[in-house]
């Protein structure tokens, strides 16, 4: 993948299913690479949906992510998006966003919230990544990854000299480091909001091909997962770092001014808290054109990886050194090439056990019992709101400078805009701390609480090391072969959230300054945060503390519960409710578990949905929404045709229905879920059997809606050239299982005539050549008409009026000339295809022929049809039978491209007797018989059967079409 191609993609999926995902009025506002590109619009409501129905998937990870990027691609915008890309382009797309879904799918830990930590830096609140189970130390978080592009020496450049050119473009970008190449990547993904703390619990993690994040120490549920970024990303030895260990330590932009030395050599004085009480407002002054965190992360925003052992951090010092080495990659393979983990485009190697449940998950909670209160305080989008007296009197002197100017000062200036917004808590030394910033600052006191920095780093027996400060970073402790032999991907359950979640409720609520109780989230109870964009508040402050009597809940839980149907943390439905269809969120579904808040908030919501629908009412939405679900949610059965029913079979409305009952007697038989399926041959490439969810085929479920690609510059087919292997990207693998046609509505549902139409355009101007394209495509066209002549039959056997299926059924034109084509590629089914285009061949030699009359299958050889007497008026009532999946008769003709074939090659000298016997048959029918005898009813055909001698007139190709029951004849 590109630089460019990369970030592209990553504005634009970032902008889908981070930004408008469940955001409503309050955006989780993503920092672009281009952020003057124009996005294509989308439908957030249909973006929900999709993202719904991953949640509720029943399928394994990947096959749900497959699914879910498979139906994202059919969406018009993303098609036209998608419209200049070539194969490999829309596969590295498809890739990343497959990155994207993973973070929503229910085995996932993690999610992405805001947080106000910087937003005194940067007049926004920012993007973080909070943990939504306890996390154990080695666990590897693989739904945090990213994709990587190389970067030429040439964009390199381009991205830090970006600022120069316009310091207003904030490239927040991220970019990995390789010493041993001595080369930048781009690293996009969900793992690019994973923020800074000196004191980080998780470490970049290459592992093979991938590049995730692996846990350090504990994680409690809402803790923030950090990295570190290195050593000199915020000014040598990261002086301007606004991370909560900094905070907690008054180090880095908490630290006194002019005293570097202290921030970076005290590995955790809390005396600093007070020395930096000393700094004054002129100091602030001073230090303010040298801190522009801005600039400083446009001409750096550098991950560094080193690849090679003897990597010395020392580098880190060096502010113009963009390679500072990655803590704990010292020991990761050597042998892992980065161009080749620039490829990272696929889905981690082993994925999470698929039962959530399951033993491996059922690790015992991590949480302490500080941890657990923890919780309550837990979003770092807190962080700003939360203040105690101690950060109160840390900022004071900076509160002057605070607001108008980007400096250092101005990170304490966060937290004296908090206490100016709320007040001070009760100055008790407990709520102190539970008050005072988020929950990695509360877990790192309850860490300390409990264990020294080095007790904490042999918490994990024989495992990773946590890093204290002042360790060289030179010290790695994980080593590969640990790695590989421990269970890495088991997600810790989250057995004591419930009993957390009672405690916190127990718990009096934070107070400020003036004594009053802090407006928090009803749901998990946090102080609710101030959210900005452009530095312009857009949630919360005055308005929250206005409303504090009022329940409320955070942004944070709105969105949960807007995807997961679920409060905040919880994702897993209860046990047995995936077989119940989850409601859409109403308000009525809401209030009973939250505030009058949520109910406006999910009532504007629906009216600006139901102002766009004709449709109306937000019952109706939600009932509409319910039914969508239902729909695609369940297993398609086969479509059942009532026998009893006297009804016209409308092969306009329904054309799929009576090629799918004529199997049905085989399906219903071996298959209790009645799946259609492939009787015999080779596997159909692109077959209905694909949608049966059970069957964990590439295309389960996915609706495809053809008729809404108003952008027809991509062809309707599956964007995608093959789908992925478990542990593939997409298209690099599987070749040999290449299925086609989905993207584009070979799902199975019934196809208008006027897509039928199109598409029988394009068939003849696709771009496909492969046979197996070809062949693919011509299944897909099975439901409404389908090339063999047994399926014809079936069809024409349905159609009691003979009228509209006439034109379908017709065989092509003689003119067509298509022997090149059959030149070039001559396979039986392709010869077979075209043979049906030339002049009818008629062949009485029907001996060889009828030792081919072999009943499909076994069951069909059983199973006799149905006996019609002699000069029976059939009406469509009558007809019915014959439709319906019920035994039929052995088939006279077996139609296979082969024995067709066989036919077509006949010789030329019997041509004109033929066509002499041609011309008797077609004489004692109609006009136009030739058409008429495929489709007539069946007691015309019958009648016309009995009154020639079918034995040495009957046309081969049109006996091909009539059931001719030897019990009945
Ligand atoms: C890789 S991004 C992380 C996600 C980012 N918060 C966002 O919203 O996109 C790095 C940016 O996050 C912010 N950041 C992360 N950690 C920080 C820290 N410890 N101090 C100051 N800013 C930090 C800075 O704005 C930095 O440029």
């Amino acid at each position: 993948m590109n630089v460019h191609d990369l970030s592209r993609d990553d504005d634009f999926l970032s902008h889908l299913l981070v930004e408008k995902l469940g955001t409503g009025t309050v955006p989780l506002v993503v920092h672009k690479m281009d952020s003057s590109a124009k996005l294509p619009k989308t439908d957030t409501n249909e973006l929900m949906r999709l993202v719904r129905r991953l949640v509720i998937t029943k399928l394994p990870l990947q096959q749900g992510l497959r699914q879910a990027v498979d139906e994202l691609v059919t969406f018009p915008a993303i098609r036209y998006y998608l419209k200049s890309y070539n194969q490999k382009q829309i596969n590295a797309f498809a890739t990343h966003a497959s990155r994207y879904f993973e973070l929503y799918h229910p085995s996932g830990s993690i999610e992405i919230a805001h947080t106000s930590r910087y937003s005194s830096q940067t007049g926004k609140s920012e993007l973080c990544v909070l943990a939504t189970r306890p996390l154990a130390p080695g666990t590897v978080i693989t739904e945090l990854k990213g994709s990587m592009a190389n970067l030429t020496d040439e964009e390199d450049k381009e991205l830090k000299r970006a600022h120069v050119v316009n310091s207003d473009i904030r490239r927040d970008f991220s970019v990995i480091h390789s010493k041993s190449m001595k080369k930048n990547h781009l690293f996009l993904g969900p793992a690019r909001f994973v923020n800074h703390d000196c004191d980080n619990n998780c470490e970049l993690f290459r592992e093979g091909r991938y590049i995730t994040f692996r846990v350090l120490r504990p994680i409690a549920i809402g803790e923030e997962i950090t990295a570190h970024y290195g050593d000199g990303y915020f000014g040598k030895k990261n002086r301007h770092c606004l991370c909560e260990t900094c905070e907690k330590n008054g180090r880095g932009g908490y630290a006194p001014l002019d005293d570097d030395d202290v921030s970076s050599s005290s590995s955790s004085d809390s005396d600093s808290d007070s020395e930096s009480s000393s700094s004054s407002e002129a100091e602030s002054e001073e230090e303010k054109p040298v801190l522009n965190l801005n600039e400083r992360r446009t001409r750096r925003g550098v991950y560094a990886i080193t690849a090679t052992k003897d990597d010395d951090s020392d580098d880190s010092e060096n502010e113009e050194d963009n390679t500072v080495p990655l803590v704990g990659t010292k020991d990761i393979p050597i042998e892992v090439d980065i161009d080749n983990a620039s490829e990272l485009t696929s889905l981690p190697t082993s994925n999470p056990p698929s039962d959530i449940n399951s033993p491996a998950r059922s690790t015992p909670s991590i949480l302490t019992p500080l941890q657990s209160s923890s919780i309550s305080r837990s979003s770092s989008s807190l962080t700003s709101l939360s203040s105690s007296s101690e950060d109160l009197k840390l900022s004071e002197p900076d509160i002057l400078s605070a607001s108008s100017n980007p400096t250092r000062s101005q990170s304490k200036g966060s937290a004296s805009r908090a206490t100016t917004s709320q007040p001070t808590p009760t100055p008790t030394p407990s709520l102190r701390r539970s008050t005072r910033t988020s929950s990695s600052h509360l877990a790192s006191i309850s860490r300390s609480a409990s264990a020294s920095a080095k007790d904490r780093a042999n918490a994990t027996p024989g495992t990773s090391t946590g890093r204290s400060r002042n360790t060289p970073r030179t010290e790695v402790s994980v080593k590969k072969e640990d790695v590989d032999q421990r269970v890495l991907r088991a997600r810790p359950s989250m057995p004591n959230v419930a009993e957390a979640a009672k405690e916190v409720a127990s718990k009096e609520p934070p107070k400020g300054a003036d004594g009053k109780a802090l407006p928090t989230c009803s749901t998990c109870s946090n102080v609710l945060p101030v959210i900005l964009v452009d530095s312009k508040v857009v949630w919360g402050g005055p308005e929250s503390k206005k409303n504090k009597k009022k329940k409320q809940d955070c942004p944070r839980c709105i969105r949960h519960f807007a995807i997961y149907q679920q409060t905040w943390p919880s994702r897993n439905p209860p046990a047995g409710a995936f077989s119940i269809v989850p409601r859409a969120a109403s308000p009525a579904d809401y209030a009973s578990k939250s505030s009058k808040k949520v109910l406006k908030y999910l009532q504007k919501q629906a009216e600006v949905t139901s102002s766009k629908s004709p449709s109306g009412s937000l019952r109706h939405q939600q009932k509409k929404r319910v039914r969508e679900e239902t729909v695609e949610e369940s297993p398609r059965p086969a479509k059942k045709v009532k026998v009893d029913q006297p009804a016209t079979v409308k092969l306009k409305q329904t054309p799929a229905t009576p090629v799918k009952q004529s199997k049905a007697p085989q399906s219903q038989s071996s298959s209790p879920d009645d799946t259609p399926r492939r009787k015999r041959g080779r596997p159909r490439l692109s077959s209905p059997a694909r949608q049966d969810p059970k069957s964990n085929a590439w295309s389960d479920g996915v609706v495809v809606k053809v008729e809404d690609a108003e952008v027809t510059e991509i062809p309707p087919k599956r964007l995608f050239s093959q789908p992925r292997a478990l542990n593939g990207r997409f298209g690099k693998k599987d070749k040999g299982q290449r299925r086609s046609g989905d993207g584009s509505g070979s799902s199975g549902s019934p196809r208008s005539p006027r897509v039928k139409r199109e598409r029988d355009n394009e068939a003849d101007s696709s771009p496909w050549t492969s046979p197996r394209r070809k062949r693919a495509y011509d299944d897909d066209e099975i439901q409404i008409l389908d090339p063999s002549p047994r399926k014809r039959q079936v069809v024409s056997r349905m159609d009691g009026n003979a009228t509209k299926l006439r034109q379908r059924v017709m065989p092509r034109p003689t003119s067509t000339f298509r022997g090149p084509k059959l030149v070039s590629n001559p396979s039986p089914l392709n010869f077979a295809l075209h043979a049906w285009a030339g002049p009818v061949i008629l062949d009485d030699s029907s001996e060889d022929e009828d030792s081919n009359t072999s009943p499909e299958t076994p069951e069909e050889l059983q199973s006799p049809g149905p006996e019609i007497a002699e000069g029976d008026e059939l009406s469509a009532s009558s007809l019915l039978p014959l439709a319906a999946p019920v035994p039929r008769a052995p088939l006279i003709y077996k139609p296979t491209p082969f024995t067709f074939s066989k036919r077509r090659w006949v010789s030329l000298s019997q041509l004109p007797e033929r066509l002499a016997s041609t011309e008797t048959v077609l004489s004692k029918g109609t006009e136009d018989e030739d058409v008429e005898e495929i489709s007539e009813p069946h007691s015309m055909r019958r009648e016309r059967t009995n009154s020639m001698n079918a034995q040495s007139y009957s046309p081969r190709w049109s006996k091909s079409f009539l059931t001719i029951n030897p019990d009945v004849s």
